[in-house]
């Protein structure tokens, strides 16, 4: 395959919604911009609007308004196999009856090239994702990693500037999952390529992404790195979609702080007064290996038997087993006031 063929683009959407009936769109009105050649992943709950969104990035599904540009072409609504994008679906999709070779070659064919073309351009792309010597094989006959490359060698023979992944791992084990996550990431590196993946796990996003977009009632809430999004959460629903953060309700309106940067003293420790802190009740205690996972509950509220518990800490194990906590135990969380911040409603 040429090399340069295989370059990457930017991908921006302008106002882009989608209404599929009545009421409230599907996406409703997103501006986003992903740079060429990172790798953006869309996040949030089912129903967020998140394969709409990548859907009409591959023009599977038409814009009701809004634009969307690969580069500086406005692409909303040229048909698919025009944009210069690609898509790799859920658990692969491959055709179980065709070889690995001919999975590969399967759109050159659709677009009438020749067989000895098409057969010459798919080996090249499977000797590329260290595939080559396995080409003969049916997909039922490849691993679970052997088949994502021989997923991805078919996206890319198309030679597409944007790769869209709609859930790609979701069908393997965890197992699995972790593996080919790590691969698909090295991919994307060595191939340059711009790559947009839709998943509803937070962890993945964080082990991927370079840009993560949570999206929510089709709508974004948070755009940024990993580690923006992380530790500075800017809504509630960010700070407990992503998880790891309690949600604190102070005077001057909620905040979130990280579980593990929260502590947890015995109820009559002195503490520093400049601190912020809270009375709690232990309601939980859960060995997690390097951590012990605190359930806490705020002194004097109502707690109803069966609830999560409404706070969180992380303790080292280290140090919890220097002060033990009983299910039931009076105890002070508290924090810095540098591991706060705002949230927005
Ligand atoms: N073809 C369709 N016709 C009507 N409504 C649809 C259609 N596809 C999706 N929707 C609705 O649009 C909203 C967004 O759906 P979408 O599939 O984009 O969400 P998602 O975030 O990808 O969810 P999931 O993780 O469950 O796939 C949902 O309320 C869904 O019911």
């Amino acid at each position: 395959m040429n090399e340069s063929a295989l370059s990457p683009a930017a991908i921006e959407v302008v106002a882009l919604t989608k209404q599929y009936a009545q009421g409230k769109p599907a996406v409703d009105a997103i501006n986003l911009k992903v740079e060429g050649g990172s790798y953006c992943c869309l996040l949030g709950p089912s129903g967020c609007g998140k394969s709409t969104t990548l859907r009409m990035i591959a023009g599977h599904e038409s814009a009701t308004s809004g634009d969307i540009l690969l580069d500086d072409k406005n692409i909303t609504d040229l048909p698919a196999a025009a944009r210069g994008t690609a898509m790799m679906f859920q658990s692969f999709a491959l055709f179980p009856h065709l070889s690995a070779l001919d999975n590969v070659a399967f759109s050159l064919k659709m677009r009438g090239v020749r067989r000895a073309e098409r057969h010459a351009r798919a080996q090249e792309l499977l000797e590329r994702v260290a595939m080559g010597h396995l080409a003969a094989r049916k997909p039922a006959e490849l691993s679970g990693g052997q088949q994502q490359r021989v997923a991805l060698a078919r996206a890319l023979i198309t030679q597409p500037r944007v790769l869209l992944l709609d859930e790609p791992l979701s069908a393997l084990d965890p197992f699995l999952r972790v593996q080919m996550r790590a691969e698909l990431r090295r991919w994307q590196q060595e191939l340059g390529l711009t790559f947009i993946h839709v998943t509803h796990s937070q962890e993945e996003a964080m082990a991927l992404a370079d840009t993560m977009v949570v999206m929510n009632h089709g709508r974004i809430e948070q755009m940024g790195s990993p580690y923006e999004v992380y530790n500075r959460p800017s809504t509630e629903f960010v700070a407990r979609f992503m998880g790891g953060h309690n949600v604190i309700e102070t005077p001057q309106g909620k905040i979130g702080v990280r579980t593990d940067q929260v502590c947890i003293s015995p109820d009559d420790a002195p503490l520093d007064a400049a601190e912020p802190q809270l009375p709690v009740i232990v309601t939980d205690v859960e060995y997690q290996g390097t951590y012990v996972l605190l359930g806490l509950q705020q002194q004097g509220r109502k707690f109803a038997a069966h609830a999560t518990a409404e706070f969180s800490a992380m303790v080292p194990e280290a140090v919890y087993a220097a002060m033990p906590f009983a299910v039931g135990q009076p105890a002070c969380m508290h924090w810095r006031t540098g591991a706060a911040h705002v949230l927005t409603a």
